[in-house]
């Protein structure tokens, strides 16, 4: 369960306050709304990159309104996918495994799983440079999914694909989560994606009205 409380966060200018929302465990929530509302923001205070500046945020009962952002354990695929650039496709994937301590037989066997979950197996030895977008997103959901979080916050994962690449992404992520139990956040305007994927449909604009 994802269960925010009161929360109320600042950018600049911009401010929300007072914003609650639950999303049950193995939920696919998708949050919706237009842009500027604020909800990149949410996600990020989620992911811990931003903080809040009052209310709570627990994740599995867990309060982690006051934690690092590396402590609290979530799959995160940022708008750009913020891909590392410097490294290849395989270092991406690996990155989380590595940073943890996984030693690198596991680390083998789970990019060889996901890669072929995924369907970048043939990309494995390339950089990141001259990849196609829809590329990088599956590399991008690959590197947040490496260490099974239970937890994985999405933002505008299909905004920059085409048709065709947006609805394989589309069945992929159903997969996903058919198969993982994991509990998805996904962040977008298009209330096509809400329709395909979403088991919790969350409307923006009526859980961050300005009070
Ligand atoms: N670092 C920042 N400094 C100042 N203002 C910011 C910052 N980040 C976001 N904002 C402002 O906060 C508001 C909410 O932005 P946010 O990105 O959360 O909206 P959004 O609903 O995700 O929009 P979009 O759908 O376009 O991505 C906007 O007015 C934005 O300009």
């Amino acid at each position: 369960m994802i269960s925010i409380r009161q929360l109320t966060l600042d950018r600049g200018s911009f401010r929300l306050e007072g914003v609650d929302l639950e999303i049950p465990d193995g939920a696919y929530a998708v949050l919706m709304g237009p842009t500027g509302c604020g909800k990149t923001s949410v996600l990020e205070c989620v992911a811990g990159l931003v903080a809040a500046r009052a209310g709570s945020i627990l994740i599995g009962g867990r309060d982690v309104t006051r934690l690092p952002a590396a402590e609290r354990q979530l799959g995160y695929v940022p708008q750009d996918g913020a891909l590392f650039a410097g490294l290849g496709v395989w270092e991406n994937l690996a990155f989380a495994l590595r940073i943890r301590g996984e030693k690198e037989a596991n680390v083998k066997a789970r990019i060889t799983e996901l890669a072929h979950a995924l369907g970048i197996a043939h990309l494995l030895e390339r950089g990141i440079r001259g990849l196609s977008g829809g590329e990088r997103q599956r590399v991008a959901l690959g590197r947040a999914l490496a260490f099974r979080p239970r937890v994985m916050l999405l933002d505008e994962p299909l905004a920059a694909l085409d048709e065709t690449s947006r609805d394989a992404m589309c069945s992929l992520l159903e997969t996903l989560h058919r198969g993982t139990g994991t509990t998805f956040l996904h962040v977008t305007h298009s209330a096509a994606e809400a329709t395909r994927l979403a088991t919790v449909r969350l409307d923006a604009v009526k859980l961050f009205q300005r009070r």
